[in-house]
């Protein structure tokens, strides 16, 4: 162990221990999920090969044989239940499994839409069959042609009475599915979005199983075309596929029918509310915020926090001992506030986890009331999870100079396959403008005096015209923090409430002022859910019920995550006056001041997230901080290397050097 990591650890001022398990949910969650990693790690079947040096095609091979026999074999023997995507095991498993691996979207999105979409009946027809991969499916929504406007799908489903069966169709080269993860290859079903038509008439999406390959030769069935969409910018251990179907026909039983059914006279009846063929995408926003954005924050965090603590360069006297690039305010102005956004993202998403549970509660009795609010901060936390998270990774990994570059040091892969996140299961832009679209709602019935409760009610709260703070110490505070954030978002959704009201009075019609305004609904969606997680951390951490000492430490995290953004993001605190100059200047000696507290304890806050170096896969951020002996091993071990001299130089280089 380098002797410079374990002077960092001797520095931490609170047990590491404690804050793993409440990370985890508990001492008991905490045992599980390492019991979990170590019976998948040890496993010789669930090895994997240097991913470096893998093709594209041995990474989708190899994943289907570690994956098939997990769900198949490993899950089942140790009785793991991953039933259920909210589950603690399942949360742990993902960790684990360290990736975007096959079958995920069979499990998180084919398996659970069968429920979402599904009567009992089909559910207990389809879900044993695929939770026990004796069928695999995908989820084929997106098309080439459209992916965000869901309406203007393509894809036709066409009730034919005579035969009761629907056939479904991509009657044009813009309609075929795109997209789909696990199609390519691998699936034999697909969960196919399409727009049902029953005696002429369009009643809009609906969601159908359509079996795709033949399940003995597992050659597409007849009138399919399937195959993968070529390589794409990373997650290259799935097959994302495309699909064409022409006129194939299906038992009328297909049609997933909770919310809708079609009868054999082809009469369409609608049973529920027709938003909730959207809502199940809330359930991915929300599990892919946790399992992939905020697990890639956390993971970058430890590589580039411990590569940072081992790394020297340079001196802070002349000619004097070299230090830890850590010591440097603008490295740890790099690294630090990113961790503490990685524990506040945690702490939300926590809080989101809490509330979806209790709203799919409600949806069973029938109660909506929470769907809008519930749609607005999925779509919201994980547009700006995954935003951050990008942008978050790459700041991470240009703290580590030229090993950030490396392949060796994890981080190019973290952001290759969390880059995907802003625009799969619904585009950033789009999913702040639904966040926009239930704030102006909101602004409305503020107006007409009705009443606004939840994670929306401080908007019809009576707020100080300026901030109050006169000393660097308030800007700790977290309610202080708060009313900032609560005074900018609200100034934002007034303003372009204002501008809205203003273009339709001139005679704008609806769509077209609303784009018009569409930068300024962004920002002030935006706004809103960074208030939402300043202020859902926050009262997390106050709830907890841990030691003094590391609840003071993750009250600084979330002060530091509030100031970090005031003083990187200054504009719209200063416009209307709320914040002046010299406050500005106090929030930024404050975050000075918050980086060098937070500074001695920075190994101790990413080994918390107790990422086992196997799942880490970083030869710079190794627990034990050998990162360069790890870095030469790495080299050795190029298949570059595995001769002294290339073949190739024998070819090319020898008779061009032998010239003269
Ligand atoms: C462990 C991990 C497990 C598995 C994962 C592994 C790997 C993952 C890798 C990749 C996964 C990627 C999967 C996918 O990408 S699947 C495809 C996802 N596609 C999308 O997200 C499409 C985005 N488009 C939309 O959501 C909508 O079409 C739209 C943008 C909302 C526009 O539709 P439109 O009908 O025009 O909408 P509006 O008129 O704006 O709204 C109508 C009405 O509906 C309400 N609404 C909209 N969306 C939802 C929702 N999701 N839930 C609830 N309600 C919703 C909206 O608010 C409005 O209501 P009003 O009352 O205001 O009228
Ligand atoms: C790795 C990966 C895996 C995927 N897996 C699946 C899967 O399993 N199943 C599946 O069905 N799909 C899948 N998708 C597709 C994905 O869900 C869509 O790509 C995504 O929803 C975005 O839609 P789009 O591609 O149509 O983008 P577009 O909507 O074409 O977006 C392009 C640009 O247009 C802008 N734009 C579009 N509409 C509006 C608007 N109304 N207002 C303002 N701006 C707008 C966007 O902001 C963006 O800047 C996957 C995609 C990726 C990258």
């Amino acid at each position: 162990e380098s002797q410079l990591i374990i002077k960092e650890r001797q520095q931490t001022t609170f047990q590491v221990e404690e804050l793993i398990n409440l990370l985890d949910g508990g001492k008991e969650k905490t045992a599980l999920r390492r019991s979990i990693e170590q019976t998948i790690l040890s496993d010789p079947l669930m090895k994997t090969d240097k991913i470096g040096y893998l093709t594209r095609e041995q990474k989708y091979v190899q994943s289907v044989r570690r994956m098939m026999y997990f769900f198949t074999d490993l899950a089942k023997r140790n009785k793991w239940n991953i039933e259920d995507p909210h589950c603690p095991e399942m949360l742990f498993l993902s960790r684990s499994l360290s990736s975007v691996v096959a079958f995920m979207i069979h499990m998180g999105a084919f398996v659970p839409s069968i429920s979402s979409f599904g009567t009992l009946e089909q559910v207990s027809k389809w879900q044993p069959l695929a939770k026990e991969c004796l069928i695999i499916g995908c989820y084929a929504q997106t098309e080439l042609g459209h992916g965000t406007n869901l309406r203007r799908l393509e894809t036709t489903s066409t009730f034919d009475r005579n035969t009761q069966e629907f056939i479904v169709n991509t009657p044009n080269l813009s309609s075929m599915k795109w997209w789909p993860g696990d199609m390519g290859k691998s699936a034999n079903h697909a969960m196919v979005m399409a727009q049902l038509i029953t005696n002429g008439e369009n009643h809009g999406m609906q969601a159908f199983i359509v079996p795709i390959r033949d399940m003995t030769t597992h050659k597409p069935l007849p009138g399919v075309e399937v195959g993968n969409i070529g390589s794409i910018m990373s997650l290259e251990d799935t097959d994302n596929g495309y699909l064409r179907l022409n006129n194939v026909r299906i038992p009328k039983e297909n049609m997933l029918a909770k919310y809708a059914n079609v009868d054999r006279s082809g009469r369409f009846q609608q049973t529920g509310n027709n938003r909730l063929m959207y809502a199940s995408m809330m359930n991915l926003r929300i599990v892919l915020t946790r399992e992939q954005m905020i697990h890639a924050l956390q993971k970058a965090c430890t590589i580039a926090a411990r590569y940072s603590c081992v790394r020297k360069q340079g001196s802070l006297t002349p000619n004097g001992p070299e230090i830890p690039i850590m010591d440097y305010v603008t490295q740890q102005n790099k690294v630090i506030p990113r961790i503490a956004l990685a524990y506040a993202l945690d702490f939300t998403i926590m809080e989101v986890r809490h509330r979806y549970v209790q709203f799919l509660a409600d949806v069973t009795r029938g109660d909506l009331s929470n769907m809008a609010e519930m749609h607005a901060i999925s779509s919201g936390i994980k547009a700006n999870a995954s935003e951050r998270t990008v942008a978050g990774v790459e700041t991470l990994r240009r703290a580590c100079g030229g090993h950030g570059y490396s392949m060796a040091s994890g981080l190019p892969y973290l952001l290759l396959s969390v880059t995907g996140s802003c625009t799969y299961e619904g585009e950033n832009t789009v999913l702040y403008l639904q966040v926009a679209r239930y704030l102006i709602k909101t602004a409305a019935n503020i107006s007409m005096g009705k009443s606004v409760d939840g994670s929306s009610a401080y908007l019809a709260e009576n707020t100080e015209a300026r901030c109050s703070a006169t000393s660097q110490e308030e800007f700790y505070d977290h309610s202080l923090l708060d009313a900032c954030f609560k005074h900018r978002s609200k100034q934002l959704l007034q303003s372009v409430a204002m501008d809205l009201q203003g273009l339709l009075a001139e005679g704008k019609q609806q769509m077209e002022a609303w784009n018009l305004l569409s930068i300024q609904l962004v920002n002030s969606a935006k706004a809103h859910i960074e208030r939402y997680i300043v202020a859902t951390s926050a009262s997390f951490v106050r709830k907890l019920n841990c030691s003094l000492k590391v609840k003071k430490l993750l009250n600084q995290l979330c002060s530091l995550v509030a100031l970090h953004q005031i003083t990187n993001f200054p504009g719209d605190f200063l416009k209307d006056g709320y914040l002046d100059s010299h406050q500005l200047d106090l929030a930024r000696k404050a975050e000075v001041k918050l980086l060098q507290s937070l500074r001695h304890n920075v190994v101790g806050l990413v080994d918390a997230f107790d990422f086992r170096d196997e799942i880490l896969g970083s030869c710079i951020g190794a627990y034990d901080g050998n990162a360069y002996e790890r870095l030469y091993d790495y080299a050795k071990n190029d298949v570059m290397n595995k001769n002294d001299v290339h073949e190739e130089s024998y070819q090319y280089l020898r008779p061009h050097l032998h010239r003269g």
